[in-house]
């Protein structure tokens, strides 16, 4: 039996994380490291794990950050390995980019700084060209004018925010919006009957779904055609969301003014109307350390006790220790697995001190609290019930258990 206070978990790195949140791990009893054979968890953020061997002695997956396609996510349900992300935690950065990126792409910002890059000449020539050329980088300004924002999560609602204040309109569009969203959305913000509509009736448009099947390519030829002249369009999302294509064809055909994006590609690259960032959209001091803190915690948790908060595939499961032996099995949403488990630890002997169980989708999550210690055999037996994914014995002997 190991007592989860006294021993060692192995933590593999991708990606640079914030050291701040790396060093919540208490060093006597997590090894960090991006070369680990073993790892028991993986932090990553960016780095694509879509076609890599995830060693099998994974048990749980950190984003930190928001976006998990570059997680293979379904083969971990398979495992029944939970995929932590961060919501919310580098969403004000976003929402300061976006907001960067309206201002430059409304007062031409980019040809404007690459036009005086390109004078030569001394002063009394720079401003003669100045004066004479400043007329072709005449803006736009932003109250009054539509922003519509597609996916109105814990950025768009940001976004849609700060656009109100400054004086803008703001359109809404998302099928799929939380309780939670809708609560915190602004009054203003005005609902879209559909994406069309949206897409018709605004002059900035921004995209933050996160990158599904359903959202894959939703900025496309058709959709494009539905834009009114000169739009402006920003992606801080993920490039697959707009079909390069069709924004190409968009810009020739004058649909859209500016693409302004944070997922720079050679068909992108060298065109006057596209301003690609480096994926900077989470890129400040303040996003790094904060989602790296979010993840680290909620990882710590789910190691040493198994509580799960914000995954992609699990539904939240949060249990108070009601005794020092927990087991924390994740399992198939199918009928009678409750059933089986409990009749599994009465056959044992064990008294049940409490229980809890959730699903989500496919995937089922369960903890027990149990009133004395579980023999392997039992452990066992509940990992080989139909159904049952991963099973852990969770003890937690030491006085200082925390
Ligand atoms: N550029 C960056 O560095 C950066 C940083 C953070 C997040 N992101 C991207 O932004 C995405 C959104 O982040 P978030 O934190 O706001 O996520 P979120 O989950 O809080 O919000 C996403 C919203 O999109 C909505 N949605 C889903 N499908 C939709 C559809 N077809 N049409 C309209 N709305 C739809 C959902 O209902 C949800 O409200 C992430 O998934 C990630 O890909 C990029
Ligand atoms: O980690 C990053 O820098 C980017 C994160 C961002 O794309 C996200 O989805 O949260």
């Amino acid at each position: 039996m190991v007592d989860q206070t006294q021993r060692i978990f192995n933590i593999l790195t991708f990606n640079q994380i914030s050291a701040v949140g790396l060093k919540r791990f208490p060093s006597d009893h997590y090894h960090i490291g991006s070369d680990l054979t073993h790892p028991d968890a993986i932090l990553v953020r960016s780095h694509n794990m879509l076609n890599m061997d995830i060693p099998k002695s994974v048990i749980a997956i950190g984003r930190a950050g928001a976006g998990t396609n570059n997680i293979p996510v379904n083969e971990m349900n398979c495992r029944g390995v939970p995929v932590f992300n961060t919501p919310g935690a580098n969403a004000n950065a976003v929402k300061e980019l976006v907001l960067a990126s309206m201002l430059i792409a409304a007062r031409n910002l980019i040809p404007a700084f690459r036009f005086v890059e390109s004078l030569q000449g001394d002063d009394k020539v720079l401003h003669k060209q100045v004066e004479d050329h400043k007329k072709k980088f005449l803006g736009v300004e932003l109250p009054k004018r539509t922003l519509g924002i597609i996916g109105l999560g814990k950025i768009g609602r940001l976004v849609a925010d700060a656009a109100i204040k400054l004086g803008m309109k703001v359109l809404g569009y998302d099928p799929k919006i939380t309780v939670e969203s809708a609560w915190s959305l602004s009054s203003e913000v005005q609902k879209a009957h559909s994406i069309e509509d949206l897409l018709r009736h605004s002059d900035f448009i921004s995209l933050h779904v996160p990158l599904m099947d359903s959202t894959y390519h939703l900025i496309n030829d058709e959709m494009i055609s539905y834009l009114k002249r000169d739009t402006i369009l920003l992606n801080f999302s993920r490039d697959a969301i707009a079909d390069e294509d069709a924004v190409l064809a968009g810009i020739t055909n004058g649909k859209i003014k500016y693409y302004v994006c944070d997922f720079p590609s050679q068909k992108l690259q060298h065109h006057e109307a596209i301003i690609t960032l480096p994926h900077l959209g989470a890129s400040t001091q303040e996003a790094e350390e904060n989602c790296a803190i979010m993840v680290v915690n909620q990882l710590m948790d789910y190691l040493q006790h198994g509580n799960i908060i914000n995954t992609v595939n699990f539904p939240d499961v949060v249990m108070e220790r009601g005794s020092p032996y927990r087991v924390a099995i994740a399992n198939a949403n199918v009928p009678n697995l409750l059933g089986q488990i409990s009749t599994c630890m009465a056959n044992a002997g064990l008294n049940i001190h409490n229980m809890t169980n959730k699903s989500r989708g496919e995937m089922a999550y369960t903890l027990v609290d149990i009133d004395s210690p579980v023999s392997e055999n039992v452990i066992d037996d509940l990992s080989r019930i139909t159904g049952a994914l991963l099973v852990r014995y969770l003890p937690i002997l030491a006085e200082n258990s925390d």
